[in-house]
Order: C-alpha cells, then structure tokens, then sequence
C-alpha cells in the first residue's frame, strides 16, 4: 500500500504544559481507515493539529502525499480534510453557504452541484437553507463533515467523530465514513470509543501520554493479543480435570462444579478451539448444563495495554 502520511519524530512541549507528543512516528496508507485510539490528554488532538496545521510542532518531519509540510504546507493541506471536535462556524450562517464558504478557502471555484451532492451524501439536502443555530446537535456534526469535504480532500481527519451522540447517530456516521472510504478517501479518526474502533478501522494505533504504544492491523492485534474464556457449567461434579482432556487448558473450579477453559487466538480460533473442546467432552461422556463464553474485545486488550505502560 502506498503510503500518504508519513510522520516522523513528531513531538510537541506545551510551554505551559506537557510533553503532548512524545517522537512519534506513524505512515497512514492510501485508502485506509486508521483509528487513533488514547484517553483523554493523551495526545490525539495534538497529533491531528500538527498535521493540519493548528499546532507548531517542537521537532519531527510530516510528509503528505510525499510533500514535507514545512515546505510543501498550502499544496499539502489543500488534499487534508479536518472535522474537528468543535464548530467554529457562525451560527447565523446557513448550511449550503458554510460548505461553500469551505471550499473557496481552498481557492476552488464555486460547485453547486458538488455541494448539493455532498449535502445529499450526508441527508443534510432538505436543510441546506437552515441557519445552523436551527440544527440539532447531531446535524451540526454532519455540517462539520461536510464542510471538511467541501475541497474534495484525499486524506481525511475526524477528531472523535461521535463524541455525545446518540446510538443510531453514531451507526449512522460509521455508515457516512464507510462511504468516504469506498469513495476513495483515506480516513483517520480519533476516538475513546473503542467499538467504533473495533467497527470500522483497518488499523489501530494506540496512544497515551504523548506515546505511540502500538500501531497494527486490528485483525492481527485481536488475533494476538484476544482471549476466550468458556466455562462448562457441569451436571455432575468431578474431582479433577479427565485425561481424555489434558490437552486443554483447563481449570476445574473449587466446588468441582465448573470447568473452564481459558485460550489465546481471534475470535474465529477460539470459536473453533470451543467447538473441539465441546466435541472432546461429548466423547469423554462428561455432560454439562450451561456453556458461558466471553471473547475479549479491543477493549480489554486497550485496557491491559495501557494499564501497563502506566
Ligand atoms: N494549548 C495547550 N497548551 C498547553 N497544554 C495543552 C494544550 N493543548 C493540549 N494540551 C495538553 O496536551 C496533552 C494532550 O492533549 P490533547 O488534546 O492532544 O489530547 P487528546 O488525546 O486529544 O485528549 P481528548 O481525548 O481529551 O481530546 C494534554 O495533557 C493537554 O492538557
């Protein structure tokens, strides 16, 4: 894969604050969603600032589509899309006017049709005559969008993107930026929202207190960091854990009257590895009542990663 940012070194000291970046070094690839995972104060904004040029890093290089932005900054930023967490627009503006307002920012000639056509995109059509202070909150988020694609970028920003919306919203940004991306556009975004990580993202990287603990595929980091759990409720206490099944990791409980296994793997491993186990204590004659499975999710795995950096 082609890569379209390449961040080098990048590090940011707050004068009257912390060390908010700490020599990161990150490349996004052409046409993936990468999502930028960290609590809160742990660098993401920071990192999305420096890229769009709202932050004046302390050290470090950033290369977009093979420009430095230190050289290169108007070409470059002309292909970057921001939607930040905040809106900064005038509230007395209406929406159609907002988002062309955007794109001449970027010195391109008025499109209405191209704005009517993102408008559409993000069902904000029937409203592109509304002040934006009439919207809801939900609407101004998709105003955000759109105005962050009014100049057609290539590489695109979305600083926590759901942040304090609601279920179907949020499903339904995940449905909006799942169309960006099969359009072409390269997607970043941050998030505390770990499922929405686990949704939708190619990759993952993992940030906190200005440090990239981890960058991988999320396929990959579930498939090796995951774990499954599967307890056998049984319908007959036993006094220890049968031959026929000493190839498992098993524990028998204290009261002998579970049995779990605890494995490694993705999700479709240890679905598999389960489904052996079952078929071993059928064989075995062992019979139970109950079978209580818990596959951990990036979650846990986010958790059990910066828990121990801390
Ligand atoms: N303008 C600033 N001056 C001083 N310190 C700052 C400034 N902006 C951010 N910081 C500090 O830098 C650190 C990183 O902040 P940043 O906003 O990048 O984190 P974040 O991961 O985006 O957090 P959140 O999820 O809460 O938005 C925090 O400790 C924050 O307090």
């Amino acid at each position: 894969m082609q890569p379209i940012l390449e961040i080098s070194g990048l590090t940011k000291r707050y004068a009257q604050g912390p060390t908010a970046l700490d020599a990161v070094d990150l490349t996004i690839n052409q046409g993936e969603i990468f999502a930028l995972l960290g609590p809160n104060g742990a660098g993401k904004t920071t990192l999305i600032g420096a890229v769009c040029g709202l932050v004046r890093p302390s050290g470090g290089t950033i290369r977009a589509f093979g420009m430095d932005l230190a050289k290169d900054w108007r070409a470059a930023r002309a292909r970057i899309g921001l939607v930040p967490q905040e809106m900064a627009t005038d509230m007395f503006t209406k929406v159609s006017d907002a988002v062309s307002y955007s794109r001449g920012l970027f010195g391109l000639k008025r499109d209405p049709a191209r704005i009517e056509s993102i408008l559409t995109s993000l069902s904000l059509w029937d409203k592109r005559d509304s002040q934006i202070r009439h919207l809801s909150g939900g609407m101004k988020r998709r105003v955000l969008i759109a105005k962050a694609l009014a100049h057609d970028p290539d590489l695109l920003f979305l600083d926590e993107p759901t942040a304090g919306v609601d279920v179907e919203l949020r499903r339904d940004m995940w449905r909006q930026i799942g169309a960006m991306r099969a359009a072409g556009t390269t997607i970043v975004l941050t998030t505390h929202y770990i499922e929405e990580a686990e949704e939708m993202a190619d990759r993952v990287g993992i940030i906190d207190k200005g440090k990239l603990l981890l960058v991988e595929e999320k396929r990959a980091l579930m498939a090796r960091m995951g774990s499954i759990e599967a307890s056998f409720a049984l319908a007959a206490p036993m006094t220890a854990v049968p031959q026929a099944l000493a190839a498992y990791p098993l524990a028998l409980s204290e009261d002998s009257k579970t049995l779990t296994y605890r494995g490694h793997g993705g999700a479709d491993e240890a679905r598999g590895e389960v489904a052996r186990l079952v078929a071993a204590l059928v064989r075995a004659d062992i019979a139970f009542t109950a079978l209580d499975t818990h596959q951990s999710s990036l979650e846990d795995i986010f958790v059990d990663l910066v828990e121990n950096k801390s």
